[in-house]
């Protein structure tokens, strides 16, 4: 009698249909498969509301119902995929998934963090090398209201409009010969996940422009337990970036009231000798128990990962780990003129559930020394555009009726 050859398992990655997406996902899904042989990882796309609406502004597209609607777009309809199971896992741009990701759906994963900056790309042809030899009036282009914030107000000279479609779209914009704009800032991931690393030649950082929550980090998106694909993505894994996105993260959810906020973020970590004595931030025996929707986020760092992840709530044995997270950030009006930033310097943490807290300790900071009433004429002006937005359409429909 033959022994059958079992069917190597296949488990199928989707993602957007843009370029960067597409070339960032096989990155991720060739990662998977050299891990979890034989196993294999197919690679599927789709086309999202985000990636066939080109030309609105992101902050005003689909403003009426979701809690976050610049940032649903890219994601709502690849969930609905991989709830119906056509897709067993999503890859995202860690910077374009809402703070609270879809019921049913968890976080298996974020992988090595690549450098979070943003950095200065200038029009073929021009002989600028970074913002400061622009002259006055030149125009930047970018759709971010993070960027247009905190760039205003470091260069009150130069102007932003907005542009926007994918990384190559926008590139093509500005070097066309007929184009208003001179230069573009854009992450420096991407650039260099594409390939155009070499039109980037001046990184952004604190104190000009901070860098946006997540980024340059890719995420993995799964069905709430899903055990197996969660195993598989945990290989893959990287605590350190885990961490730091998890402070970020929990920094983005305290500040939002459901509108997206212009702010900025800094994190550095480095883990500490096992005999280091300085005091945690919070007490060790604090560690809460696993009710977190995503376990592999819970246990990220220590627990090691030949262990199973916990299927049923109880906490196995965890290794030590302590890190030292320093995180700084900003929130800034849309045109520059009010900026709270907070320091609070390096704070020492035992977890990633601890590295979340400290985020959001951080941002009740922020808002105690003035993110607050920023955040609230963001807010009031979102409602207002709603509500033309609304009395528009209504115009509309009486037209037509
Ligand atoms: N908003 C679009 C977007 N989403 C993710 C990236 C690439 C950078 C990353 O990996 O975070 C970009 C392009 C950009 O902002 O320049």
């Amino acid at each position: 009698m033959s022994t059958p050859t079992p069917t190597p398992s296949r488990f199928v990655v989707g993602t957007r249909k843009s370029n960067l997406a597409l070339i960032q996902t096989q990155w991720v899904a060739d990662a998977l498969a050299a891990a979890n042989s034989p196993a294999t990882f197919p690679v599927e796309h789709m086309t999202t509301l985000g990636d066939r609406n080109q030309t609105t502004p992101l902050h005003e597209l689909s403003p009426f119902n979701s809690a976050q609607p610049a940032k649903s777009l890219w994601t709502d309809e690849l969930e609905s995929a991989l709830l119906d199971g056509r897709f067993d896992l999503l890859v995202h741009s860690c910077k374009d998934v809402p703070t609270a990701i879809r019921d049913g759906c968890e976080f298996a994963a974020l992988l090595e963090r690549h450098d979070p900056r943003d950095a200065f790309v200038v029009k073929q042809g021009l002989p600028y090398k970074s913002l400061d030899e622009l002259p006055a009036g030149s125009v930047i282009g970018t759709g971010s209201v993070r960027r247009v914030a905190q760039l205003s107000r470091a260069y009150p000279k130069l102007k932003f409009a907005d542009m926007r479609g994918n990384l190559n779209t926008r590139l093509g914009k500005l070097d066309a010969p007929d184009s208003p704009f001179a230069a573009l800032i854009l992450a420096i991931s991407g650039m260099v996940r594409l390939g155009a690393g070499d039109r980037l030649t001046a990184p952004l950082e604190y104190p000009v422009l901070m860098h946006a929550v997540g980024q340059g980090a890719l995420a993995v998106e799964i069905r709430q337990g899903d055990v197996k694909t969660r195993e598989a993505l945990r290989k893959v894994s990287h605590w350190q970036t885990e961490w730091r996105v998890g402070a970020e993260r929990g920094l983005l959810r305290e500040l939002e009231g459901g509108c997206s906020v212009p702010v900025g973020v800094e994190t550095t970590l480095t883990e500490l000798p096992a005999d280091d004595a300085t005091p945690a931030h919070y007490p060790a025996d604090t560690f809460p128990a696993p009710t977190s929707a995503s376990p592999t986020l819970h246990f990220s760092g220590i627990l090691p990962t030949t262990t199973p992840l916990p299927v049923d709530g109880e906490t196995p044995a965890l290794q030590t780990r302590r890190v030292k997270l320093d995180l700084k950030a900003c929130v800034t009006s849309t045109d520059g003129s009010r900026h709270v930033l907070y320091e609070p310097g390096p704070a020492v943490i035992t977890s990633w559930r601890e590295a979340e807290r400290w985020g959001e300790e951080c941002a009740r900071q922020l808002r105690t020394l003035g993110a607050s009433e920023i955040l609230e004429v963001i807010e009031t002006d979102r409602k207002a555009r709603e509500a033309s937005a609304l009395a528009k359409a209504a115009v509309l429909q009486a037209q037509s009726a």
